[in-house]
């Protein structure tokens, strides 16, 4: 492997099922070291992580990085949107980490919706709608079962900012992550009072939100990372807005992202504002905004009913006629907490693989009923949906994609895109550059483009027809969520 070109720079990516870490030559983008190490969630009601075992993946995946890390001169992290990292006095996590898929905070979300004006007046004041994903409501629900722990609680903080603080000993967050939290507003881009009042929580335990393009901070001594002290620390972002700096989108250009959760989005010059909720109205890591729309149920979900059917996550077979709703995790595009997975239309002659093939079928279909949404006025229809997330590397999410979707599908074949987004805006912090701008020079977004073919009307049709039909069904629950 020849010598790097330019300086080196970290990007992290820690997600919801692990953390990646790559170390890149900022002047070409090629990725010179890489390493990943696995987190764990809770089951059951509750989805939570402790942030501890965040720190020590991140260890680790630097740890396989080798001697490349220790030469970085930047470092950034992106995360996991909205999840609650409560700490103590002296910085140790109060419990474990709440996270966005956790929907126990369903009634919360309801509650403050109409406490504060409606739907309409929390878009218009924060871009967003919240539903149980958002912090606030996670707090709300924490004032509510465990008092002492918010009693305990001396600093507020969101995945990335966990990591960046122990970096840099300082609380800092960024636009994009903070904008995911229902309590920054987005037309003021500040920490929003009122909405803070309402829940009971003091803003001197927020972290500052630092400006794009600004230094966070820098490698505090004693970290026990191969960072030299002194590393420039960029103020990272949410996973989506830092994948957003990874692929270098300009305004229009649709994005859809296959891993725990799915995303579809876009980046907008305008700030938007959905009463309805389906998009939220996120602010991107530079200065625009990254109207997205997120299920809860993507990957893990179709991985669970492959494994159900004892069949590998390809063997999908066509011509099926039945429904598969995969809201394993309850959902929230569409927004139903409190649903279950549901099968509708099978026959004696349904194969495994149909069945499997439905279950594509019903995750997709609930990321492209929300596509349009999220896209401007302006964005091109023709222009080729951009697909990332670990489940873009598997045919039958592209093929499902790109049958569903209609139109033509881009598969980059840079890998990680949100630890790429992280080292863009790392290298970004080196060279003065906006981060999308060098995203593009390192040609990120190039792969392989599968041609549009006719949009699969009839399955769309048949799965929003099951949808309306269920709703009373999936708005109701089973037990074990309720
Ligand atoms: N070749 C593949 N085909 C289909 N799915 C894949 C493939 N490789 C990984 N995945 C899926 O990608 C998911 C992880 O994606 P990733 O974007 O890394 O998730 P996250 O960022 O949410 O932790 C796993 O749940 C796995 O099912
Ligand atoms: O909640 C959202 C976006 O609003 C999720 O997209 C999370 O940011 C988790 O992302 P992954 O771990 O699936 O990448």
């Amino acid at each position: 492997m020849s010598a790097a070109e330019g300086p080196l720079v970290v990007g992290v990516d820690t997600s919801t099922q692990s953390t990646k870490a790559l170390v890149v030559d900022a002047a070409t983008g090629r990725v010179v070291a890489s390493g990943q190490a696995p987190h764990t969630v809770s089951s059951g009601a509750a989805r939570e992580s402790d942030p501890r075992q965040w720190w020590d993946a991140l260890c680790e995946a630097l740890r396989q990085c080798g001697e490349p890390a220790r030469e970085a001169a930047a470092v950034s992290i992106g995360g996991q949107q909205h999840g609650l990292v409560t700490l103590d006095a002296r910085g140790e996590p109060v419990r474990p980490a709440m996270l966005w898929n956790d929907v126990r905070s369903a009634p919360q979300a309801r509650r403050l919706i109409e406490e504060l004006g409606g739907p309409k007046a929390w878009a218009e004041r924060t871009g967003s709608v919240p539903s149980a994903s958002f912090t606030v409501t996670k707090w709300a629900w924490l004032a509510e079962h465990e008092p002492e722990s918010v009693r305990a609680t001396k600093a507020v903080r969101l995945p990335h900012d966990y990591l960046t603080e122990r970096l840099t000993g300082e609380g800092t967050t960024d636009r994009g992550d903070a904008s995911g939290t229902g309590w920054w507003a987005s037309g003021t881009e500040a920490y929003d009072d009122e909405t803070l009042a309402r829940v009971g929580l003091d803003p001197a335990l927020l972290p500052r939100v630092v400006r794009p393009g600004e230094v966070a901070g820098t490698v505090r001594d004693g970290h026990g990372l191969p960072f030299a002290k002194g590393t420039l620390v960029a103020p990272g972002t949410g996973d989506n807005a830092a994948a957003a700096l990874g692929l270098g989108v300009r305004p229009g250009v649709p994005v859809m992202s296959l891993g725990t959760s799915g995303t579809v989005y876009a980046v907008s010059r305008h700030r938007t504002a959905d009463p309805t909720g389906t998009v939220a109205g996120f602010a991107d890591a530079r200065g625009d905004w990254l109207p997205l729309a997120c299920t809860l149920n993507c990957t893990l979900a179709v991985d669970r009913v492959a494994a159900l059917l004892g069949l590998d996550r390809e063997a999908v077979e066509p011509g099926t006629s039945v429904t598969l709703l995969p809201y394993l995790d309850g959902e929230r595009t569409p927004l139903l907490p409190n649903a279950s997975g549901l099968l509708h239309g099978l026959r004696h002659d349904t194969t495994g693989g149909q069945l499997l093939q439905a279950a594509y079928d019903g995750a997709v279909h609930a990321l492209l009923g929300a596509l349009d949404l999220v896209l401007d006025a302006d964005a091109d229809p023709a222009a080729p949906l951009l697909l990332i997330g670990g489940g873009a590397r598997g045919t039958a999410w592209q093929q499902t994609v790109r049958r569903l979707s209609g139109r033509p599908v881009q598969i980059p074949e840079a890998r990680e895109l949100v630890a790429l987004g992280a080292a863009a805006q790392a290298a970004g912090l080196l060279t003065g550059e906006d981060p999308a701008a060098v995203a593009r020079r390192w040609n990120t977004a190039a792969g392989p483009v599968l041609d549009a073919v006719e949009r699969d009307e009839e399955t769309l049709a048949r799965i929003s027809g099951v949808l309306s039909d269920a709703a009373p069904l999936l708005e109701r629950g089973t037990s074990t969520t309720d």
